[in-house]
Parts: structure tokens; C-alpha cells; sequence
């Protein structure tokens, strides 16, 4: 039985679906053209007609490349939630509060089943919408939340639950993967490459968002959740964006073997959950140092199925627009999964651990003065937490070449450590940021297999 109370194929109902939209912008607008661009084919799978009847935007009069005649114009996205003409609403307008999370709450309390590809909403008031949802026998699903084209929530909610998974995550931003490629490919500066991420539909509506890193934890909390089968608190996700990776780390990670990439990773351990997002250099030839531009990568790994990684558009029109309708068919067919994967009884969510518990290998870039013993001091600090180097780079002249210069040119210094402690590597970086020697703040960049 489906959520409107019309099963698609089961009851052999061909009665249309008909779907309510708010926000008309790139995804909106996509999904208004993917329906009617694949009609039949999306009637042949949902096993009915799935037809938008009602829209709600802000400007009526802008051209979206899409004829909105014969449909109900709502000023007030709210009314969507009372519409009798709709059966289900689709949230794309975006953010964790104000008129997203209000239609959505009024929809689910009106028994109306819903669809949002509203991230932050899910990572941030999940739980509590997930018990409306199940307290009103409807579905609320959001394939599009994560990964854009990536069925990246089937496949960890229903292809893996049978398994206990260990670790989730990936390359989830489009946005942030799109610029570091194209800063590593052509030298292209970033605010050039972030406008035309902007011009393509990639980025959030405060890019900020997708540079801050803000947008992958949101998707890495609800991959964690379901992963996990419980949501993770996303206040607690280490978030770290992309806007201190410099040009100079670019070469010397290829320089090393590696690549820059932003990475979500959430893993079980022994001791509670890490749930993380900063960039990482990760082996230039592991799979996922190869998924470049708007592209993402899904990986998940769990002590039956193994580790699997599903790459595809992370962001954009046409693949989130695809997501979108996915989860209008299998509403259409009556198919209903429990939002985080199980009942919301007794679901509480977790706290993930502190940066301090992180364990990892670690590049560091110092801006140092080149002059003798420099060397030493830094890695004397090293010595003294118990931090040892695998590696170490250093451009320029040699520091003991000329002992007599006062005001010694400033060099980068490049270090690399074996697997460490990071409540130790952030105490050591704070005695070397201290050192007379050092330049600024150094960059410590971890280092991840992929
Ligand atoms: N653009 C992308 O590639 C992806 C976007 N998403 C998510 O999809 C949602 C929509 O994103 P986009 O389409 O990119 O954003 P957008 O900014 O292009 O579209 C949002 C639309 O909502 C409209 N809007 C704002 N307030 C409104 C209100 N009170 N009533 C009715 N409409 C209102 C805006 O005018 C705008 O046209 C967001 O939650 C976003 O995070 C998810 C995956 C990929
Ligand atoms: N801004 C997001 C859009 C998709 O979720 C991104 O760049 O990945
Ligand atoms: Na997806």
C-alpha cells in the first residue's frame, strides 16, 4: 500500500500521482523537465502517471525553460502541505529552518508523504521528522540529500542492510571536488572556478556552505546514520573546508604521490563513532584519488559485502533532479523504507568522538626561515610528543649553507609523520607554530589510504 493510500503496481491503481513542488530553482526546475521529458517512462516504472499539478516559487514572471501553464501557482509554499489537489510534496527550497522545515513538518502533520533533497534539514532535524513521518504512516525521503545522481541512500539503507558497516563516506561536494581539480589541473585561481560552480547550479545558495565543508558534513551525518542505524548529533561532526588548502600544497602533494581531496569519513571503532570532513591527500593512484570535478564517490565498507565505492554526479540539474524522481516512483509504487533504516522507537542519536581520539598519518607544510638548525627545533618538538616523520621535503637552498645570514629567506618546509595521535600532533603544532623560526601558522593536512 502506498503512502497516499493508492499502491502503484501492487493494487494495479493507474491513478496519477500528482505532486506539489516548492522552489523552482535549479533542482525544481530540473525535475519539472525530467518528468515531463521521461513521462512514459516514468509512468511505465512507477506503475502510474506521476504528474507536478502545483508549484510554489518566488518570482512568477522568471524564465525558468519551463511552461508552468495549467498548474496551481501558491505564493505561500505552506499551502502545499493543505493542497487537495497533491498527494505528495516536494521540498527544494532549501536550508535547515524557516519555510523548508516548516512545509515540511506541516506536510508530514497534514499525512502527506514528502520529498526533499534538503540536506541540511535531514543532517540537522532528521530525527524528529523521521518520528512525524512514521507517526503519520508516510514516507519522507530524500535520495537527492546526498551525493545528487548517486543512489547513495538505497544503496546504504536497503543494498547493505544486511551487513554491519564500518566505515561511510567519500567524496561528497561537488562544489569543493569541481575547484580543487581545476586548481590542480590549470593553476586556475579559486574564486574563478567557485563563480563558474555557481553558474553551473553546483553550489549551495551561500557557497560558503559547500567550501566550508559545511555541505559534505550535512550529507556524511545522514551517510553516518544510516550506516550506523542511528543519527549522528551533527554538531559533532569535525568539519573542515577547503579555503586554507594552498597552491603550494597542490605540487607538493603530487610531488609525494598524492592528491587533495575533500573527504566525509564516518568509522565505528571500539570506543564510539568518528565522523570527520577536511581535505585529505590520498594516494594518487587509489580509485578515489581519480574522481575529479562535479563527481563524487560513495565508499562503504562492512564486514561482509567488503568496501565498495559508486562514483557519479554529486551535484547539478539533471543527476539531483534524477534522484528527486526516484523517490517520487517508489512512493508511486508504494514502497516504504523507515527513514533511518529502522523503527524511531528507542532511536537516539550518537555523539561523535572528539578530534583529539583521531589517529592519523599527517603532511605538515611550515613556512620556515632558512637559516641552520631549524631542522632540529622542529623536529625536537616532534621528538618530544612522541610524533615520528616518514618523510621530509625542503625546496631551496640548504638551510646550513649560510650560517651568517641574519634574515634568512623564508623556505617551505614539508614534513611527513607515520600514524599518530592527533591530541599529540595538536599540541606539537602549537609549540612549532611558537618557534622564532616559523612563519605564520604551518598547514597539517591528514593523510587517508581512500
Ligand atoms: N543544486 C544542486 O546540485 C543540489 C541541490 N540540492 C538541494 O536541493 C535544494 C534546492 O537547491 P537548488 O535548486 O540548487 O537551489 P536554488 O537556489 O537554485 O533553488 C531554490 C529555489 O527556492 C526558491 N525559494 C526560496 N524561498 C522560497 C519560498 N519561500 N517559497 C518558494 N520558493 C522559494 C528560490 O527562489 C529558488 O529559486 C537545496 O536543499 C539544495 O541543498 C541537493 C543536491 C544537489
Ligand atoms: N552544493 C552541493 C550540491 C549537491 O549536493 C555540492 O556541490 O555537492
Ligand atoms: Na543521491
Amino acid at each position: 500500500m502506498s503512502a497516499d493510500g493508492k499502491g502503484g503496481q501492487a493494487g494495479g491503481d493507474t491513478t496519477p500521482l500528482r505532486i506539489g513542488v516548492a522552489g523552482l530553482g535549479t533542482v525544481g526546475a530540473g525535475l519539472v523537465k525530467l518528468l515531463r521529458a521521461n513521462e512514459s517512462i516514468v509512468a511505465d516504472r512507477a506503475g502510474r502517471p506521476i504528474v507536478v499539478t502545483a508549484v510554489a516559487a518566488r518570482d512568477r514572471t522568471r524564465d525558468r525553460g519551463i511552461d508552468l501553464a495549467g498548474l496551481t501557482w501558491h505564493d505561500d509554499a505552506l499551502a502545499l502541505a493543505h493542497d487537495p489537489d497533491i498527494d505528495v510534496v516536494v521540498e527544494l527550497i532549501g536550508g535547515a529552518e524557516g519555510i523548508a522545515r516548516r512545509l515540511v513538518t506541516a506536510a508530514l502533520q497534514a499525512g502527506r508523504p514528502v520529498v526533499t533533497a534538503n540536506k541540511a534539514l535531514v543532517a540537522i532535524h532528521g530525527a524528529e521528522l523521521a518520528a512525524l513521518a512514521e507517526r503519520a504512516g508516510v514516507p519522507l525521503t530524500f535520495e537527492a540529500a546526498v551525493a545528487g545522481g548517486i543512489p547513495a541512500i538505497k544503496a546504504v539503507r536497503e543494498g547493505l542492510a544486511a551487513d554491519r558497516l564500518v566505515r561511510v563516506g567519500g567524496i561528497l561536494n561537488g562544489t569543493c571536488n569541481y575547484i580543487m581539480t581545476a586548481m590542480r589541473e590549470s593553476g586556475r585561481a579559486f574564486a574563478d572556478v567557485l563563480a563558474e560552480a555557481q553558474a553551473l547550479g553546483y553550489a549551495e545558495a551561500d557557497p560558503s556552505t559547500d567550501v566550508d565543508g559545511i555541505d559534505a558534513a550535512h550529507k556524511l551525518a545522514i551517510l553516518a546514520g544510516l550506516a550506523f542505524g542511528r543519527p549522528v548529533a551533527f554538531s559533532s561532526v569535525h568539519v573542515e573546508g577547503i579555503r586554507a588548502i594552498d597552491a603550494l600544497d597542490l605540487t607538493f602533494a603530487r610531488e609525494l604521490g598524492y592528491r587533495i581531496k575533500l573527504l566525509g569519513l564516518a568509522r565505528r571503532r571500539e570506543d564510539g563513532i568518528e565522523a570527520r570532513v577536511h581535505p585529505c591527500l590520498v594516494p594518487e593512484r587509489a580509485p578515489i584519488a581519480q574522481v575529479d570535478g562535479v563527481f563524487n564517490a560513495v565508499v562503504a565498507e562492512g564486514a561482509f559485502v567488503g568496501r565498495l565505492m559508486l562514483e557519479g554526479r554529486g551535484a547539478g540539474e539533471g543527476p539531483t533532479a534524477t534522484a528527486v524522481a526516484a523517490d517520487l516512483i517508489d512512493i508511486a509504487r508504494g514502497n516504504a523504507v523507515p527513514v533511518w533504516g529502522r523503527s524511531t522507537d528507542g532511536l537516539t542519536q550518537v555523539e561523535a568522538l572528539p578530534r583529539a581520539a583521531f589517529n592519523e598519518e599527517y603532511y605538515l607544510r611550515l613556512n620556515v626561515h632558512d637559516r641552520p638548525g631549524v631542522i632540529a627545533d622542529v623536529t625536537a618538538v616532534l621528538r618530544d610528543y612522541g610524533v615520528s616523520l616518514r618523510s621530509m621535503l625542503q625546496h631551496g637552498r640548504a638551510a646550513s649553507d649560510d650560517p651568517t645570514v641574519a634574515d634568512a629567506p623564508s623556505v617551505p618546509l614539508v614534513l611527513v609523520t607515520h600514524r599518530t595521535r592527533e591530541s599529540a600532533m595538536i599540541e606539537a603544532l602549537a609549540r612549532i607554530a611558537a618557534l622564532p623560526a616559523v612563519i605564520g601558522d604551518p598547514a597539517m593536512i591528514r593523510i587517508e589510504a581512500g
